[in-house]
């Protein structure tokens, strides 16, 4: 699928804007600030009911107006179909597809199949465990429309037994009947969860080596692994061990919540011991990863949004992923870059059709 127009009106910094898009390859470019971001944040919209980047949503309102309308044409096997996200201040976000207003936002993820690589991405590597977490629960969501569910259900539990121990901890009570009933609940859910991130890792972790090794041109050490308490006993077990010390720290202290996914290099934490160029390449390799994983689910290629990627990469590698996303798996691409020259000169030597878009 590929978009083939999109109308802006008081998204961000655009106050009305109509651009036309090539099939395959379109090239945002302009000074800082213009706003390539926000176009690609805007195309983010129309997949996933919400920006990238800023999560409060009148924020995404250009400054003094009341309201935004982001509408895309798309054209999926020889059918269009039209997708407009709007939001009035003090309103619902509202999102339609052909006309027909969604009731739940979520129902309509998965039709625009959309991966975004970023220069927030670093945060996968810079943050807590909860960004990894979220990642890979992003992906394996994309084709298993009941995990998170089971994901939401599970940090409920986990909420309402914290709520019981810092209950039992204030009046200096204990039951041991009610906590294990959320035991129960939680090794029966937690394992579940488990077992699904085990069997995705199984899949994705080739799927990440080959595209590292594809843009490093080498044979880097990188390491990408996934690490949970479940690894060393069942669920249950865990919980039951550790009773006194949750009753003193007044939360849960093991499960699936506190899963992590280890990044590394010959080794060592790669937030550590990896220079720019190798953790951008490996953020990118992650994506790509992504994209290549969410292609195999969906029907229909992805749409590729590389917001600034060039930056930190040396010729060589910038040349690897060019010849990665020249391959026919990849479907339309927009790639926001500063320098107009340095962006077509890449491009060109990609054989596909391409626009230059100036902002
Ligand atoms: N709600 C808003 N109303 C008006 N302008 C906004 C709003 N939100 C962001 N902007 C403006 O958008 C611009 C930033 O746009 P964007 O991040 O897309 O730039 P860019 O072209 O990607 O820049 P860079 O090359 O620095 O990454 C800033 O000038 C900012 O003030």
């Amino acid at each position: 699928m590929h978009l083939k127009r999109l109308s802006l009106l008081n998204y961000k910094n655009f106050e009305t804007r109509e651009f036309e898009f090539d099939a395959k390859i379109n090239c945002l470019v302009g000074s800082n600030g213009v706003g390539k971001t926000n176009v690609l944040d805007s195309i983010y919209h129309l997949a996933f009911g919400k920006s990238y980047f800023n999560p409060v949503t009148t924020q995404n309102i250009r400054h003094g107006e009341e309201f935004f309308v982001i509408e895309g044409l798309f054209e999926k096997k020889d059918r269009e179909e039209r997708i407009v996200c709007s939001f009035k201040k003090g309103g619902k976000k509202v999102l339609k597809r052909n006309g027909k207003v969604y009731d739940r936002i979520s129902d309509h993820i998965g039709q625009v199949p959309l991966v975004i690589v970023s220069p927030s991405d670093r945060d996968l590597i810079l943050e807590g465990s909860d960004v990894r977490r979220k990642f890979m629960d992003g992906v394996i969501s994309q084709s298993d429309k009941g995990y998170l569910q089971d994901v939401l259900d599970y940090q409920k539990l986990v909420s309402q037994r914290n709520a019981l121990l810092k209950f039992f901890a204030a009046n200096r009570t204990f039951d041991a009947d009610s906590l294990e009933v959320y035991n129960d609940q939680l090794h029966a859910l937690g394992t579940r969860i488990y077992e699904k991130r085990v069997a995705f890792m199984v899949d994705f972790t080739p799927i990440f080596a080959a595209q590292y090794k594809v843009i490093s041109g080498g044979d880097e050490p990188v390491q990408l692994s996934y690490q949970s308490q479940l690894d060393a006993a069942p669920l249950s077990d865990l919980l039951r061990d550790n009773l006194e010390k949750d009753r003193v720290l007044q939360y849960t202290s093991q499960g699936i919540h506190k899963d992590d996914l280890n990044m590394e290099i010959g080794g060592h934490p790669i937030k550590k011991f990896g220079s720019q160029g190798q953790q951008k390449s490996f953020l990118i390799a992650l994506k790509f990863a992504q994209f290549q994983f969410m292609k195999a689910q969906v029907s229909g290629m992805p749409v590729l949004l590389l917001d600034d990627i060039f930056d930190k990469l040396d010729e060589d590698r910038v040349s690897h992923i060019i010849s990665l996303v020249n391959q026919d798996h990849f479907g339309q691409i927009f790639i926001s870059d500063t320098h107009a020259e340095r962006t077509e000169a890449t491009v060109k030597r990609i054989h596909q059709t391409y626009a230059l878009i100036a902002l």
